[in-house]
């Protein structure tokens, strides 16, 4: 086994042609439609991105579909981006988006929570609509927006939870009534459905959002995102998983040795490695495998991925085609399983 001063990390992950990159579901189409048709209703836009992937996180059909409004932008779970605040990182984040409105929350934190119910009332004094105003919380799937609904009507209305929450993407599956979060003045938000990017660009960025839970966990095999997250890891501090093993390089060391150490055996007491895989994910993801933002934040990096997108743009369309003709490949297949099952 290395030490932690032998220890070299890898310094790049292999692109892999067999990750999926298309996530875009039915309900993401129809959130989005629905979305359109209350644009008109809405005084504000509130698009929540998660802190960890600020870039990635972005989706460009929010900037096509919902246009016209003035949208404010929330980084959410940025207590899981940092162990401490880091204030260089914001900044940069919010030149990114000048003049745009900023926020970055934890949605434990009721001064946060604060500064985005402030900032609502602003628009909200500003509008003067009597019968109240209404605003849409919109984003990726999973990135919290649910759980910052239910955090601004606990912090503005002193009432609890009425949206329901949880760790995987696709809990909030429509749009229903307004719930209000401030009655003075009044403000009234939609909750809506994650919508995902309708095509990922490369295999890091649909990892980086697997990662984080923004992609149901059996649509990328386990093993492969928790190598993943392994690399990631490494360049952070090895030490992070220093209770199962010394810093390595080799994923399926790390999944044994945990397995063994947190009893993951399946039968003959063989470790679990696709379970040990999942539970480790699970650990990163609240915040206990090191705490630490994925996507690369310089000044013009938001600059360079707007670019990166008009260019994806064409590469989008032959993607497009060929997920579908996969598509149709593998119904053809299934077509011809059950004819000669039959
Ligand atoms: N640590 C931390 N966890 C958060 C925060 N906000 C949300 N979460 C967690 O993230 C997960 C997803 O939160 P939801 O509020 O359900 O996300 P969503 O965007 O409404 O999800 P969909 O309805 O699937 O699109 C849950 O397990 C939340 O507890 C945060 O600020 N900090």
């Amino acid at each position: 086994m290395a030490s932690s001063a032998q220890f070299i990390p890898r310094t790049s992950f292999p692109h892999l042609e067999s990750i999926v990159r298309s996530y875009f579901l039915g309900h993401h189409k129809a959130g989005l439609a629905k979305m359109r048709q209350l644009l008109g209703s809405v005084e504000l836009i509130i698009e929540c991105r998660d802190y960890r992937v600020p870039l990635s996180s972005r989706n460009p059909m929010f900037e096509k579909n919902l246009v016209g409004r003035e949208r404010m932008i929330v980084y959410t779970k940025r207590d899981l981006g940092a162990e401490t605040l880091d204030d260089k990182t914001r900044e940069t984040i919010r030149r990114w988006h000048k003049p745009q409105k900023v926020l970055f929350t934890d949605c434990r934190s009721d001064s946060d929570i604060k500064k985005v119910i402030s900032y609502a009332k602003d628009i909200a004094k500003s509008a003067d609509n009597i019968l109240g105003t209404r605003m849409m919380l919109v984003g990726m799937p999973n990135v919290g927006k649910s759980s910052l609904l239910n955090a601004l009507r606990r912090v503005g209305m002193g009432k609890g939870k009425v949206a329901i929450t949880g760790g995987q993407p696709g809990v909030t599956r429509s749009i229903g009534s307004t719930v209000r979060v401030c009655s003075d003045p009044d403000i009234q938000l939609y909750d809506t459905p994650g919508v995902f990017i309708p095509y990922v660009p490369n295999s890091s960025t649909m990892l980086k959002l697997a990662l984080v839970g923004c992609v149901k966990d059996t649509i990328i095999d386990p093993i492969t995102l928790c190598d993943y997250m392994l690399f990631r890891i490494n360049l952070v501090d090895p030490s992070l998983y220093v209770a199962y093993h010394t810093p390595t390089n080799d994923i399926m060391q790390l999944l044994k040795a945990t397995a063994v150490q947190t009893g993951r055996l399946g039968k003959g007491g063989v470790p679990d490695t696709a379970a040990t895989a999942i539970w480790l994910i699970q650990r990163y993801r609240a915040g206990e495998l090191g705490r630490f933002i994925l996507d690369d934040v310089d000044q013009d990096a938001l600059e360079r991925r707007i670019q990166e997108e008009a260019k994806e743009g064409k590469s989008a369309n032959q993607l497009r085609k060929a997920i579908k003709e996969e598509k149709t490949a593998a119904k053809a297949s299934r077509a011809s399983l059950d004819f000669s099952d039959g």
